[in-house]
């Protein structure tokens, strides 16, 4: 699996402010930036935790881009993934209606009535780990779908776990000129976090571009 994670963070680093409600930091190039990734990519995969605060659809915006991938003989949009242990995802989430394939990573502990109500939507689920989404587990079920490019585009309990688990392979981050601040606003890496110097993930920067007001940072991992 090739996982590309793309995010967009004030200058000091937050993904949306303390009350997690979605925040425009990016601007209409970066949002075309984000758009040709998706196109690039057999998935686009967030974590419950954004599809609870964002609603997000997840498909692609420009139509002719669309159509060349039906023309490439690929589905119009990339398939949507979603990891949620426990089965959380709301049966009436954008993400799953009828526009591309939803595929929900969820772990043995998710109850086998939501999984049931998942299914009735038509969305796949699969499952990998025990009590949290076991993620190179559930990269590998993804394969067995044909899915081997994923472009993660947060939050950052996810983006942490993907470094964590030395999954991810390239990193974008367009940096916003505001600052959000608050000690409980999101970051692009959350989680436990890493304590010992040699556990830091070390990146390669690979290019700068300057976009609307702000840059786009490129890594590769
Ligand atoms: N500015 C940007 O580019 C973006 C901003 N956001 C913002 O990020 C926030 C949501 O981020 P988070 O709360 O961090 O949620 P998240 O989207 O990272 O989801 C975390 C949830 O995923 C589930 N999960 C399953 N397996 C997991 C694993 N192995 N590791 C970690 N989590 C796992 C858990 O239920 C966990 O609570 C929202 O405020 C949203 O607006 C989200 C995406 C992009
Ligand atoms: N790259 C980026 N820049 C921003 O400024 C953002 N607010 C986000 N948020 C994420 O974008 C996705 C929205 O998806 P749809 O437009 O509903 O398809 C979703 O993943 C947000 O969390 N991203």
């Amino acid at each position: 699996m090739h996982v590309v994670v793309n995010a967009a963070t004030s200058v000091d680093g937050k993904l949306s402010s303390r009350r997690r409600e979605q925040i425009e930091i990016s601007g209409p190039e970066d949002f075309d930036r984000m758009d040709r990734l998706r196109a690039a990519a057999d998935a686009v995969m967030v974590g419950v935790g954004t599809v609870l605060a964002d609603d997000p659809h997840l498909t692609l915006d420009v139509e002719d881009r669309r159509v060349q991938r039906l023309r490439n003989g690929r589905p119009g949009n990339p398939a949507r993934v979603v990891a949620d242990s426990r089965a959380r995802t709301p049966t009436d989430a954008r993400i799953l209606d009828d526009e591309a394939t939803t595929y929900l990573l969820v772990a043995d502990i998710a109850p086998d009535d939501r999984v049931e109500a998942l299914e009735a939507t038509g969305g796949v689920v699969l499952r990998a780990g025990d009590e949290r989404v076991d993620l190179a587990a559930g990269f590998e079920a993804l394969e067995s779908h044909d899915v081997e490019r994923v472009m993660v585009e947060g939050g950052g309990e996810i983006v942490f776990s993907l470094f964590e688990a030395g999954l991810v392979d390239e990193l974008s981050l367009y940096v916003g000129s505001l600052v959000i601040g608050g000690r409980d606003a999101p970051t692009l890496a959350d989680g436990e976090g890493f304590v010992d110097v040699d556990e830091f993930p070390r990146l390669e920067l690979t290019d700068v571009e300057r976009l609307d007001d702000g840059v786009v940072l490129h890594y590769a991992v």
